[in-house]
């Protein structure tokens, strides 16, 4: 029996999330992604001895072959949820500020030099290319105010091959810097309209546009109300939007729309508070925030480097799990350049970090709680890992999709290599041989998986696929 051409089979190590506290880590994998770059099927274990009649039984039997060397494995790829592709060029730089200070010195007279397309084109391949591969295989990324520039960064991803999001950034308002805002609310508008026609026409959906009112603060009444309309009448449209992330921010909300009981209220006021909508960073959510984003099934994307270096506080992300945030609909978001790093390891790091300070913060660790609960404890390796695939990919919708490896799902990827030879010399010692015991081997990529996600980067990162194509990596360049 012949099935249709199967493209490439991968035999060894592999490692999917399964929720918020447990992931599978299968020693002796073997997968297939067929010719359309989904996932055809996978069979959890299988000895050497077997593979040759599992291929045959399948019908893969000719199929391309890859076999993982001892210290590699497979992880679905990255999902940033949050990111500004304008800033990657100030990465590392205005530590100094808080947000509102910070947008007005830093970001705001970087973004502007994105009205020159060439300088905007230039900078994104850099951007995209980076970010790739950091292992990001889907990204939402805000652009600027431009649309042409905006078209200009969804034009490198597109061609780059990333699954994203982009959006241009609504902003009709700006009492920080005068010479970076839209003239008005038809403006932004008739862009935001061009913009999402024009990402829609181009000729595959891995890229797919995004609203994106910049935050409450930069957009007038009129602007939202139009956006929340527009929301509301495509339902497949996502938006993401800025949050609770600092308190000078939030008495500002409150005092530009004292009619709202709170920042959470704005949003839900004008339709923009919905299944499809990725609030970023949320530190600071009263309960009845809590309730109401709850209700209106929203994410939110957990930007907790970006927090520790303005200073905006710590996101208790316990508390947003434990309360069933969008069914714990919650990822994580590079926030670049708030945060310093294009890779979703290092928010990986600081999310553990980040729940750590708060256990210290608030003393000892909660004894009120269960098994099953999430606040009052430090965030475990499975739960880093679900936030940093799959619960990001349920957080821009795309959680039937992507964020596992499952028969169906898009072969999003990274081969990942813990090898000496991998060039990051702190993962030594972890390369073994796949004839060990079963039990042994499922405790060494337990290991692995680990000291991945907490002293890995780039180097280890060889291969990034998209929809069954390589893209990125380290051994790709
Ligand atoms: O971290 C942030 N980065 C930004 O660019 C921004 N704009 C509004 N609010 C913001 N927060
Ligand atoms: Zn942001």
């Amino acid at each position: 029996m012949t099935n249709a051409p199967l493209r490439t089979v991968f035999y060894g190590p592999v490692i999917s999330s399964k929720d918020l506290t447990a992931y599978h880590a299968w020693p002796r994998c073997v997968l297939c992604v067929g010719a359309d770059g989904h996932i055809a099927w996978i069979e959890h274990d299988v000895a050497p001895s077997d593979l040759q009649t599992v291929l045959e039984t399948n019908g893969s039997a000719d199929a391309n072959f890859i076999e993982l060397r001892a210290g590699e494995f497979l992880l679905p790829g990255f999902v940033d949820t949050h990111t500004h592709a304008p800033q990657v060029p100030n990465i590392g730089s205005g530590q100094q500020y808080t947000l509102l200070e910070w947008l007005q010195h830093v970001t705001f007279p970087m973004e502007e030099q994105f009205a020159d397309v060439s300088f905007a084109h230039t900078s994104y391949k850099d951007v995209v290319r980076r970010i790739i591969d950091s292992g990001t295989t889907t990204c939402c990324y805000y652009s600027t105010l431009h649309l042409d520039a905006t078209k200009a960064l969804a034009d490198v991803v597109h061609a780059a091959g990333q699954r994203a999001f982009v959006g241009k950034c609504n902003m009709d308002v700006n009492d920080l810097c005068a010479t970076y805002v839209e003239s008005d609310a038809a403006a932004s508008l008739r862009d935001t309209d061009n913009l999402i026609a024009y990402i829609r026409a181009l000729p595959h959906d891995l890229v797919r546009p995004v609203l994106t009112p910049r935050f409450a603060l930069s957009c007038s009444r009129q602007l939202l109300s139009a956006l929340g309309e527009r929301a509301r009448a495509d339902r497949s449209l996502l938006v993401q939007t800025h949050i609770d992330e600092n308190i000078g921010e939030i008495q500002a909300v409150h005092n530009t729309f004292p009619e709202c009981s709170s920042y959470a209220a704005v949003y839900d006021k004008y339709n923009l508070l919905g299944q499809h909508t990725v609030l970023a960073h949320a530190v600071h959510l009263t309960d009845a925030e809590l309730e109401l984003i709850k209700e209106r099934r929203s994410g939110v994307a957990h930007c907790p480097t970006s927090n520790f270096n303005l200073n905006s506080g710590i996101c208790n992300v316990g508390r947003l799990l434990d309360n069933g945030i969008n069914a714990r609909l919650v990822g994580l978001g590079t926030d670049i350049s708030g945060g310093f790093s294009t890779s979703i390891l290092t928010e990986i790091r600081h999310a553990s970090i980040a729940s750590k300070a708060l256990l210290m913060h608030t003393g000892s660790e909660s004894q009120r709680h269960t098994d099953s609960t999430f606040e009052g404890k430090p965030l475990g390796v499975a739960a880093c890992l679900h936030l940093a695939t799959l619960g990001g990919a349920r957080v821009c919708g795309l959680g039937e999709r992507v964020g596992k490896f499952a028969p169906g799902y898009a072969f999003d990827a990274l081969l990942v290599s813990v090898r000496t030879d991998a060039g990051n010399p702190r993962l030594w010692g972890v390369e073994q041989d796949r004839e060990l015991g079963i039990k042994r081997l499922g405790h060494i990529l337990d290991s692995m998986l680990e000291r991945f996600l907490f002293t890995g980067d780039d180097r280890n990162i060889l291969r990034v696929y998209v929809q069954g194509k390589c893209i990125g990596g380290a051994a790709w360049r």
